[in-house]
C-alpha cells in the first residue's frame, strides 16, 4: 500500500454539484439522477469513475430531507432513529455527534442510550431487543468498537485499498478520506427514513 502522501500526485479531478451545506428543500432532487463522478483515464485507455463521496452524501441528504418534510405535514409523523454507546470513548462520541446532527438536519428524531463500559453482553442485547419492540423506532445503531473489541480506526480512516493501483482497473472508486464517512452518514439516514415507511405503510 502507497502511503497517504503520493495520492496528493494524482491528477484527477472531482466533480460534484457543489450544493450549499444547507437542507433546502427542492422538488427535484433523487437518488436516481445523482450527477457526481468524473472519469479519469488511465494510459491503457481503461477510465474509471471517480465517486466524490461528499457531493453524493449531499444529494441524498436532500432527498431524505424533502421526503421527511413530506411525511410530518402528510401524516404528521416522523423517523426516529436510536444511538447506542458503551463505554465512554472520544472518537465514539465524535462519530455519534456527526449522526446526531445529520439527523436534525433531515428530521430524524434521535435518542441516544448509553451503557456503562462494564455492561455484559446480555445487557446491551436487552436494550437493542427492547429498541427493537417499540413500534415508534425505526433503526437502531450500536457505536462500534464495544469494549474490548480490538480497533481498527486506522484501516478504516485512511483507506483499505491503494488507490493508485486500483484505479487502473476499477469501474467506478472513491478516495478515502474523501466521501466514505459522509456517505455512511447519509445511508443511515436514508435506511431509516425507508423503515419509518414501512412502519407508516407509506410505500
Ligand atoms: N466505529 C466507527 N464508527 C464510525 O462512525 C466511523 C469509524 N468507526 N471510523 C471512521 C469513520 C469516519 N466517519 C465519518 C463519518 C462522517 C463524516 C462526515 O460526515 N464528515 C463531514 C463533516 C462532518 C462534521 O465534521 O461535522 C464531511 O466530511 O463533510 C466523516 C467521517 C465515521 N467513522
Amino acid at each position: 500500500m502507497l502511503p497517504q502522501k503520493q495520492r496528493e500526485n494524482t491528477s484527477c479531478t472531482f466533480l460534484g454539484p457543489n450544493l450549499p451545506d444547507v437542507w433546502v428543500l427542492s422538488e427535484n432532487t433523487s437518488p436516481h439522477t445523482l450527477t457526481t463522478g468524473s472519469s479519469q483515464s488511465v494510459d491503457d485507455g481503461h477510465s474509471a469513475t471517480i465517486l466524490e463521496g461528499t457531493s453524493i452524501a449531499t444529494e441524498i441528504k436532500l432527498k431524505v430531507a424533502e421526503e421527511i418534510s413530506r411525511m410530518k405535514s402528510e401524516i404528521g409523523k416522523f423517523p426516529k432513529l436510536v444511538v447506542v454507546l458503551v463505554g465512554d470513548r472520544r472518537d465514539s462520541h465524535r462519530f455519534i455527534d456527526i449522526k446526531l446532527e445529520a439527523c436534525e438536519k433531515v428530521g430524524i428524531e434521535t435518542v441516544v442510550s448509553e451503557l456503562p463500559e462494564n455492561c455484559t453482553q446480555k445487557e446491551l442485547l436487552d436494550v437493542v431487543s427492547s429498541f427493537n419492540d417499540d413500534k415508534d423506532v425505526h433503526g437502531i445503531v450500536v457505536q462500534l468498537p464495544l469494549p474490548q473489541d480490538p480497533s481498527n480506526e486506522e484501516f478504516q480512516s485512511t483507506g483499505d485499498v491503494c488507490f493508485e493501483e486500483a484505479v487502473k482497473v476499477a469501474s467506478a472508486i472513491t478516495p478515502v478520506p474523501g466521501g466514505i464517512g459522509p456517505v455512511t452518514i447519509a445511508m443511515l439516514l436514508s435506511n431509516t427514513l425507508d423503515s419509518a415507511k414501512r412502519a407508516f405503510g407509506m410505500f
